[in-house]
């Protein structure tokens, strides 16, 4: 048995957010200063992390901030006004909505009050459609992390037979456009599965790659894989360690034990596809910001 190789995205991660950091300086340099907003509305300890580590990635790199959370069961209204004081805030040139919400929260609605032009993660319906169509104005940072992932460790996409398990609109849909799309990166077959599909290994035993986002760990093991695959996964679930003191583990859908044995290639969770996220929605807020004052061309030009 030959080990999996470990598709690690931290050194992606790095490469990557040298180059946001020499493009906040030359935005600063032209008196233009990137500023994230963002919106919060969850109890969940996991959510939050990822919210902190947002603002902390930002503050490191120069990018400014301004961060609201809207506490889990506040009325619906209290997140639709803090997406619209982030879209009249001039000072805000970007603004990013940590999903999932409340469900007594119309996400539909969120979407819509995100201005096109400042949205980092490709939420507004304007975004999404301008991506499903091939001409994405911005491409939502997971979705990137991923399709970047495979390019760099040079895993084939046109061709093969993609699974993607989950159906959300801001990981798994894009996903599967980019993935399918006609071009490099792209060219794939895409399958995606969700609750409702009724033989979930057969759709996961014949993939080439298969990724996860469906954020159930343990939802995948080694039996339900074919020779070779290569696995990308990009749930991270805090489950209860053995120690009762630790705020616990970081975990996958992926039973990264058992699929070692078939798998060919596998993401390690943590330090997989989440740190290329995280560099992906820097990189994001860089660009829209630079685009929006007419900077777009001194970008990435150091
Ligand atoms: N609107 C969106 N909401 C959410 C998205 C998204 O892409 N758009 N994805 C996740 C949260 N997320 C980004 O927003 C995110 C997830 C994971 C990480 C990350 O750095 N993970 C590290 C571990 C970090 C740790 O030590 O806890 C890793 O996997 O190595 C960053 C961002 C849900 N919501």
């Amino acid at each position: 048995m030959t080990d999996p190789t470990m598709l690690a995205g931290g050194p992606l991660a790095d490469r990557l957010t040298a180059t946001v950091e020499r493009d906040v300086a030359t935005l600063r340099n032209h008196d233009v200063v990137p500023t994230l907003g963002t919106v919060l509305m969850t109890d969940d300890p996991t959510q939050r992390r990822f919210m902190d580590l947002k603002h902390e990635r930002c503050a490191s790199l120069g990018i400014e901030t301004v961060r609201v959370d809207v506490p889990a069961d506040a009325p619906a209204e209290r997140c639709y006004d803090a997406v619209e004081s982030l879209r009249a805030d001039d000072d805000v040139t970007a603004l990013f909505v940590q999903v999932p919400l409340p469900d007594h929260v119309d996400e539909q609605r969120v979407r819509s009050l995100v201005p096109a032009g400042k949205d980092v993660d490709c939420f507004t319906p304007e975004n999404l459609g301008r991506l499903v169509a091939g001409d994405p104005h911005v491409v939502p940072a997971t979705a990137a992390a991923v399709v970047r992932l495979l390019a760099e460790y040079d895993v084939e996409t046109a061709g093969r037979d993609v699974v993607v398990v989950g159906r959300d609109a801001v990981i798994a849909r894009p996903l599967a456009a980019l993935l399918s799309a006609n071009g490099p990166d792209g060219d794939a077959t895409v399958t995606l599965c969700h609750t409702a599909t009724t033989d979930l290994t057969a759709h996961t035993r014949r993939a080439d790659v298969l990724v996860t986002a469906a954020g159930h760990p343990g939802l995948v093991d080694g039996s339900m894989l074919g020779e070779g695959v290569v696995v990308v996964d990009v749930s991270a679930t805090r489950v209860q360690s053995d120690d009762s003191d630790s705020s616990g583990d970081l975990v996958g859908d992926v039973d990264a034990a058992s699929a070692r044995e078939p798998a060919s290639a596998i993401t390690p969770v943590p330090g997989g596809v989440g740190p290329l996220t995280m560099a992906s929605l820097v990189r994001n807020v860089v660009d829209v910001t630079g685009r929006a004052a007419g900077l777009e061309h001194v970008l990435g030009a150091e």
